[in-house]
Parts: structure tokens; sequence; C-alpha cells
């Protein structure tokens, strides 16, 4: 399979992007609208040819998808279902757990969440200092990335208290966020499926501290969030303010639950609805459309198709919506600690690359930085534009024209390129001749032919943030189930966590490092004589 996908893709290198869009129904053809989203993938290099080809590599995808949706344990290294979609299946039927329906144990925490966020909202809970007016959320990676990702993204339906994030380990984090608070009217959330991670923990000792000095009793003003009830009993946070979740929602797909109370109190009870109503409405879309006509499958393929075939190493996320800033560093842990993976679910190694590198920034600041790059370097950068037909500030319309004009500009400009004939001419108009001309001209080259997709709605709505991230999600599952890796363990980011907890004392002096590697031991030593 992956050969003849190499082999395919290599053949297309020599397509023009351009002709091929020069086609009348080329858009027609290969785009794809499901509800508020269209997914554009017409100025790749793809022919109809191919996409049979590639529809075909996901044969397996419909019953992999039964399985997933249904309850069955396809994280098989770590023996556990994965029903993040059961967060959202709102009015939906019975999902079974080793026979159990987990729907009603999900539709209660929910509605204590809601409570909860409404008392707070409302000033029936208090701080000491009276009614909240921030909310203060620890954790890190999944415990952080999606509910910062979408406080950010949603911020035209804020009407709670302000939300923060504290994630990383670094006591620059805490220091400079809590420099901003009142702790007598800051609510803590310390978020963290394990409630062991060691970040979030060191983070929610120094907060409870930090809140100790002035606030009588800072457990009252304590909330949790964890599949590891015991554990935060032992840290003091009394079971009526710990929102508990399964073990079958994946930290980095957590943010339909309870890990999403901080964007809950941040935008309200509606707003919250509406952004599960919108991944619930991509989850029936995944289940039901044909592959060929399946956004997340056709998200998937073309991700497989650039990087398998093609040999691209890296994607770039470029959303042309400032809200959606902290998207990138979302599907960063969506993507590459899903699918990075070298083992086959049988153990035995992958036959092809795995997930690329994924990255981004927003346009249009991209374009005054990397671009260069992407227009002009010898690497190819698939790009994966992404953008509001209107914003939310409706007396800065201008603003949003050029937003849009910039993002096509960009695609159109990818394809298209300028030719060495092209920029003779340009330069012979600013009066160049001879060799200088063709000097100055071959700088203002542009190969062209470089492919990109489009994602395009009408507006960043809770509902249609929703339908986004479950598209990604179901688009890395696609990919995992092609790949035949397990999208849902992590077991890759143990060991620096393992080597972290010995490198403790070493870096503290109270052992010697003199069993550590020469690097590891210079390092060390260095540090001890900076910290003196
Ligand atoms: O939610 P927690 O248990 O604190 O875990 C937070 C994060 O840390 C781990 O190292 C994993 O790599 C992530 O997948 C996880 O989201």
């Amino acid at each position: 399979m992956w050969n003849d996908l190499k082999q395919r893709a290599d053949a297309a290198r020599e397509n023009s992007i351009l002709e091929l869009c020069q086609q009348d129904s080329r858009f027609e053809d290969f785009s794809i609208k499901h509800g508020d989203l269209l997914f554009d993938y017409s100025k790749t290099h793809l022919k109809a040819a191919d996409l049979d080809m590639l529809v075909d590599m996901a044969k397996d995808v419909p019953t992999r998808r039964s399985a997933m949706f249904s309850g069955e344990k396809i994280n098989e290294t770590e023996g556990r279902a994965v029903l993040h979609t059961a967060l959202r299946n709102l009015d939906g039927g019975a999902v079974k757990v080793d026979g159990d329906d987990v729907m009603p144990e999900i539709t209660a925490t929910l509605k204590r969440m809601q409570q909860f966020a409404d008392d707070v909202r409302s000033g029936v809970f208090k701080g000491q200092g009276g009614a909240i007016t921030d909310v203060v959320n620890i954790g890190i990676g999944g415990s952080d990335l999606g509910p910062a990702m979408a406080t950010l993204a949603l911020a035209p339906y804020h009407n709670g208290p302000r939300t923060h994030f504290i994630s990383n380990v670094d006591g620059a984090d805490a220091a400079d966020k809590l420099a901003l608070l009142n702790p007598e009217t800051t609510l803590v959330i310390v978020a963290s499926k394990t409630f062991t991670t060691i970040e979030t923990m060191t983070n929610a000792t120094t907060v409870r501290k930090w809140m100790e000095t002035v606030v009588r009793d800072p457990g009252a003003q304590f909330v949790a969030v964890s599949t590891a009830t015991e554990k935060t009993a032992a840290f003091g946070i009394p079971s009526e303010r710990v929102f508990g979740f399964e073990d079958w929602v994946g930290g980095r797909y957590s943010m339909w639950g309870p890990i999403g109370l901080s964007l809950m109190l941040a935008v309200g009870l509606d707003a919250f609805e509406e952004f599960l109503r919108g991944a619930q409405d991509m989850d029936v879309h995944f289940e039901t459309a044909d592959l060929a006509k399946n956004m997340p499958v056709m998200l998937a393929l073309i991700g497989l198709w650039h990087h398998q075939g093609m040999g691209f190493p890296t994607r770039a996320v470029l959303p042309y919506d400032q809200r959606l800033s902290r998207l990138p560093a979302y599907l960063q842990q969506l993507e590459m600690e899903s699918n990075g993976k070298s083992v086959a679910m049988d153990g035995s190694a992958v036959e092809t690359v795995t997930g690329p590198v994924v990255w981004g920034e927003p346009g249009t600041n991209g374009q005054h930085a990397f671009y260069q790059l992407i227009h002009q370097g010898r690497t190819v950068v698939p790009c994966e534009f992404i953008v509001a037909a209107q914003g939310h500030e409706e007396h800065l319309t201008e603003h949003h024209t050029l937003l849009l004009a910039n993002c096509l500009a960009q695609s159109e400009a990818l394809m298209t390129g300028r030719s060495m004939d092209v920029a003779r001419g340009l330069m012979a108009a600013k009066g160049f001749e001879g060799a200088e001309l063709e000097r100055q001209a071959a700088h203002r080259v542009f190969e062209g032919n470089k492919p990109s997709t489009t994602l395009i709605y009408p507006k960043l709505t809770p509902f249609v943030l929703g339908q986004l991230i479950a598209l990604y999600e179901h688009r890395v599952f696609v990919e995992g189930v092609i790949l035949g890796i397990n999208s849902y363990d992590q077991w890759g980011v143990e060991l620096g966590k393992e080597l972290a907890v010995s490198l403790t004392p070493v870096v503290e002096g109270n052992q010697s490092a003199d069993n550590k590697d020469s690097s590891t031991r210079g390092l060390v030593e260095y540090v001890h004589s900076l910290r003196g």
C-alpha cells in the first residue's frame, strides 16, 4: 500500500496544480461541505484516480470507527475504550463499556458542572472576598491546551469570570499570573486526569500557599477535575467540588467533559452546550457520510498523501483567525502525541513514516515571518489555511476583508508562483539590463505548484469550534487506523519524566552526577557553578 502511494504521489509531482484548478469543476469535485464547514482540497496535485486509491486506503476505517463509537477497547496497549465522543452524545442513545451504559454518569456529571458553573457565574458561590472574579486552571498537556485554546477562540462569548491558565513548572508561569489576581475572589481548578503530574501538583501546591496567606479556608476555593478521585481527596478538595471522568477519555481528547469546566465558567452553559453540539454534529457526519465525502476521512487522506506519499516532512496549520492562535499548539499535542509512533498495534515496526511535524501561527502575522521559506525555500510545506467568512467585529469589517484577501492570496501564490519570464519583465520595467537583470530576476522567481488546503466557516461560533475540533480528532483517528498504530497511548513521554525524577536530587546537589554521561555531568556541573 505505501509503495503504491509513493509511486502515485511521485508521478503526481508533474501535475500542474494551476492547470488542474483551471478546470471549471475542480473546486466542486475537490471540496466537501458539511454543515458550517467547507474543506477545499482543490489546490493539490491530486487527480480523480488518485482520490479513488486514497479512499481505498481507508477501507478499514468503518469497522474501526464502529468499534470506537461502540466502546470497544481500541486503545489496546492500555486496555481502554476511546469514548470522548460519549461526552458530547447529547440526547443520544446508550454507550456501553463492559456492558454498562456510561451515559447516565456523563449526564449527571455535566449537570453538576452546569449547576456549579451557574452558582459561580451568578455569585451564589463566593470566595472569601465575594463573587468570583477570576478562575485559574492549573493543568498541563490535555488538561490545559484544550480549554486554553477554546477560551481564547470563544472570547466574544465570555460573560463570566476571567480565566487564566497556569501550566509550566517554570515558576515564572505561576508568578506572572498570580501577580494579577486577588486570592479572595479567585477560584482554582486543579485539572489533571491522573492527579500525579509533577508540574500540575507543584503549581497546585504553590497556588494553595499563595492563597493561604490571605484566605482562611483556601480549600473552599479549590475545585478538582480528575479520574483519580481518591487523590483529589488527599489534596484536600472535598468530593462535592470534584468532577470526575473515566479513563476512556484520553487527556488530549478531554475538553468536552469536566476538563472543559474553565471554558464553561467563561462562556456559560448555553455556549458550552453549543460547543458540544457542534462536535456531536461532526461525529454524526463522520459516522454516516460516505468515505469519499467524509470530511475527517478526506482531511486524513490528504495528510497521508502529502506526508507518506509525497514525502513532505511537516504541515503548517495557518489560522487566519487571531483567536485560533493556540490552535497549532493544541493540534501539536492532538496529532503528534497521537500519531508520533513507530510501532504498529501488534508490536511490529511501522512500515512508513507516521505523523508529520505540525506547526503554525496565525495569519497574517506568519506572512511577515516564515512564509519566505514556504514560498521560496527548498522544503515543500503543505499549508492548511483556516478562515472565517465573517469576524465578530462588525465595526471592523474592512479588517476582515483584508484578512480574507490575504488568506486567499497566499494559497493562490503558492499555486501560481512566478516564472522567470515574468520576473524578467518586472526587472526590465525597473530599468535593469543584461546580466544584472538576470541576477535580480532570479531572486524574484516563485517556483509555485505548492499544495494547500483551506477550511472556511461562516464565523467562529461555539458550534463551529466544536465541529472544527471534532474534525481534527477524527482525522487523527483515520490516519492512525491506516497507519495501523494506536493513536490513544503516549508511551513516548515517559522516559523523560522518569529521568527528570532521577535528576532532581542531582540538580539539587543532594546526589552525585558521577553515574551520568559526560555531557549530562558537564551540564549539571556548569549549572551548579552558576547557581552557587
Ligand atoms: O491530565 P494529566 O494526568 O495531568 O496529564 C497531563 C498530560 O501529561 C502527560 O505527560 C501526557 O503526555 C499528556 O497526554 C497529558 O495530557
